[in-house]
């Protein structure tokens, strides 16, 4: 298969690089051409890495199915995946000059916009759809695969088969709801974890989130890691579509400049690198749980994905030990 990425960032690069290990010829296309510099250099670094612990065997090999290109018209007959900048004028901008140039699937990695929104701009829009890939592609197993309302089932399908034949989890997202699975769920619990800021300390919140839920990491400092900026940006989208993803207090700290990790200082201060949780209690887990809980009923309930897919895929993405319904059950939460 030939894929066309575009937008060669941090997730085009890995994106590329992930078809490019399974065997696939791969040309990753910007606007910038140190961006294409910039992809290739984290490309070899990561297969040098991954050549070390012995997970693959021949770096130039794989190097040699990477191409760069700064010209769109080489899509020509291409498999395509966009992963430009998350705005819906300049995705669509470069979805429509792409779609006449080939009869492939035409794939988006949005995280946020809507995959009908995204279809209008396409020439025939039913091979269009979403493949979520997670941060970082090649290490993360997940990838959603989003059916909007002009997405045809044939071609659905076949992107689910692509993404198993990655080496990936495929979690089939039936119906094109904001923020698709993962998302929604995270988000939940991010509303739980901001309510309770106003009794416990960032380091209680974590403490349990870690120990009753299981997480890798705690919600707030995932708040942190992940920027404010990018999630209170993510909230204000989320109440225009009118779905509840609520943390009041991200706003006061954006126009502060407290950003998080990025800036040094969150909800945590991260000048000495990854800060440590220090606490020995909390809140009632089930007091973070409940958004979840519920939000992950309305889903299996409006036929977007099965119990069964949707535990795998929150384990595989948020690093889950449980899945959340199965933590619901436990910790009585229903
Ligand atoms: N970063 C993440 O954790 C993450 C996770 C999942 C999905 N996503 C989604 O992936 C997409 C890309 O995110 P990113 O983090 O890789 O961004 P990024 O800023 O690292 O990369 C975007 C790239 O797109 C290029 N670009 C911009 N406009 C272009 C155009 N018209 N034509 C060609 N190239 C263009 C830029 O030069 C840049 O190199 C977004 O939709 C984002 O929501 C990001």
């Amino acid at each position: 298969m030939k894929v066309f990425v575009i937008g060669s960032g941090v997730m085009g690069s890995g994106i590329g690089q992930v078809f490019a290990m399974a065997g696939h010829e791969v040309t990753l296309y910007d606007v910038k051409e140190e961006a294409l510099k910039k992809a290739m250099e984290g490309i070899r670094w990561s297969l040098q890495k991954l050549q070390e612990k012995g997970s693959v065997k021949d770096v130039e090999s794989v190097l040699s199915r990477i191409f760069t290109s700064r010209d769109l018209s080489e899509a020509r007959d291409h498999l395509v995946i966009e992963a430009v900048f998350e705005d819906i004028k300049v995705k669509s901008d470069v979805l429509g000059r792409v779609s006449p140039l080939t009869d492939e699937i035409i794939a988006s990695n949005t995280s946020s916009l809507p995959i009908t929104e995204l279809s209008r701009a396409v020439r025939n829009p039913e091979r269009f759809l979403g493949m979520h890939f997670f941060n970082p592609p090649v290490l993360m197993k997940l990838v959603e695969v989003i059916r909007g309302d002009n997405t045809s089932e044939e071609r659905f399908r076949e992107a689910l088969d692509i993404v198993k034949s990655l080496g990936k989890y495929p979690l089939p997202v039936r119906k094109d709801v904001f923020g698709f699975v993962v998302n929604r769920i995270l988000f939940r619990l991010f509303t739980s974890a901001c309510a309770l800021l106003t009794q416990y300390t960032p380091h209680e919140i974590d403490y349990v989130a870690i120990k009753e839920l299981g997480m890798p990491m705690g919600l707030i400092m995932l708040l942190d890691y992940t920027g404010l900026d990018v999630n209170y940006d993510i909230s204000k989208e989320a109440e225009r579509r009118g779905f509840p993803f609520k943390c009041d207090v991200l706003e006061g700290m954006v126009k502060s400049g407290k950003l998080g990790r990025k800036s040094g200082q969150g909800f945590y201060d991260w000048s000495k690198g990854k800060p440590e949780v220090k606490a020995t209690s909390g809140p009632d887990p089930r007091e973070l749980l409940r958004g979840a809980v519920e939000e992950a009923k309305w889903l299996i309930s409006q036929g977007v994905v099965t119990r069964e897919e949707l535990e795998t895929g929150l384990k595989l993405g948020l690093g889950m030990s449980r899945g959340i319904l199965e933590l619901g059950e436990i910790l009585g939460v229903h």
